[in-house]
């Protein structure tokens, strides 16, 4: 059976976890480097970065992270998760923190502004219609969201969003003092993939809807000729448990 590890320091680990045992898929934590040998792929959740950054430093996690990526396996970054796995990152607290880099985008961490400008949505994702079913929408759960900002052309763009009219302007430290940030189109990215590295800046694990977790298994498969057991669920007791076909996407989902 495939083993997804999900990088348990802080943030949404437990939603993560619980969502994978909705499909029928091991997730184990990871807090320690050696607990990254064996994993097939990695979720990485949201939270906030800076705390989670001093905590993978603390626990030496950064250089066996980036090797993990590097080996090429599939790594899902949500929200701070995105973040981490950005080669650049705007908007930090002064001094910046490490990423794990790899997905060659710039993202901005809190480009929606506060935790009190965090919002739902519909997005579009006709990619994930097409290769999960369903809706050609899925609920975007943003909580003091990043975005992305612009991306590299090997990046693939799976959904973006408007940008909310009331979007406060925000001030970025620099090295050289504070600079105002000027953002002048009218949608922003959402959602990337970059071969095995999947980005959202938005929080499936929060709701029913399974689809964002069954495409980063699939996408394994579709690269490796590795099978997924959880992925032999027959298609009867997959539909029985997509909660997107059965009922309406429901939150919160704590498990
Ligand atoms: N929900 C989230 O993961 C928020 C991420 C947050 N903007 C940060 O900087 O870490």
């Amino acid at each position: 059976m495939a083993v997804v590890g999900v990088l348990a320091l802080q943030g949404s680990y437990n939603e993560h976890l619980a969502a994978l045992r909705r499909i029928g898929v091991r997730g184990v934590e990871v807090r320690k480097p050696e607990q990254l040998q064996g994993l097939d792929s990695l979720i990485i959740p949201g939270g906030e970065s800076t705390t989670m950054a001093k905590l993978a430093n603390y626990h030496n996690l950064f250089p066996a992270l980036q090797e993990f990526v590097g080996t090429g396996r599939p790594v899902w970054g949500t929200c701070a998760g995105l973040i981490f796995l950005a080669n650049k990152a705007v908007g930090q607290k002064s001094g910046g923190q490490e990423l794990i880099g790899g997905l060659d985008c710039t993202v901005h961490r809190n480009f929606f502004g506060s935790q009190l400008q965090s919002f739902e949505t519909e997005l579009s994702v006709p990619m994930l219609a097409e290769k999960e079913g369903g809706s050609d929408t899925c609920r975007g759960v943003f909580i003091r969201a990043p975005a992305i900002l612009d991306v590299g052309s090997d990046v693939e763009v799976l959904a973006d969003c408007p940008v909310p009219s009331d979007r406060p302007s925000i001030t970025i430290a620099s090295g050289e003092g504070v600079e105002e940030e000027v953002y002048s189109k009218d949608r922003v990215i959402v959602a990337v993939r970059q071969g095995n590295i999947l980005a959202t800046a938005f929080h499936p694990e929060l709701t029913s809807d399974s689809r964002w977790h069954r495409f980063f298994l699939d996408m394994d498969k579709e690269s490796d000729t590795k099978a997924f057991s959880a992925l032999s669920l027959s298609s009867s007791s997959r539909d029985s448990q997509d909660g997107s076909k059965n009922k309406p996407l429901d939150l919160p989902i704590f498990e």
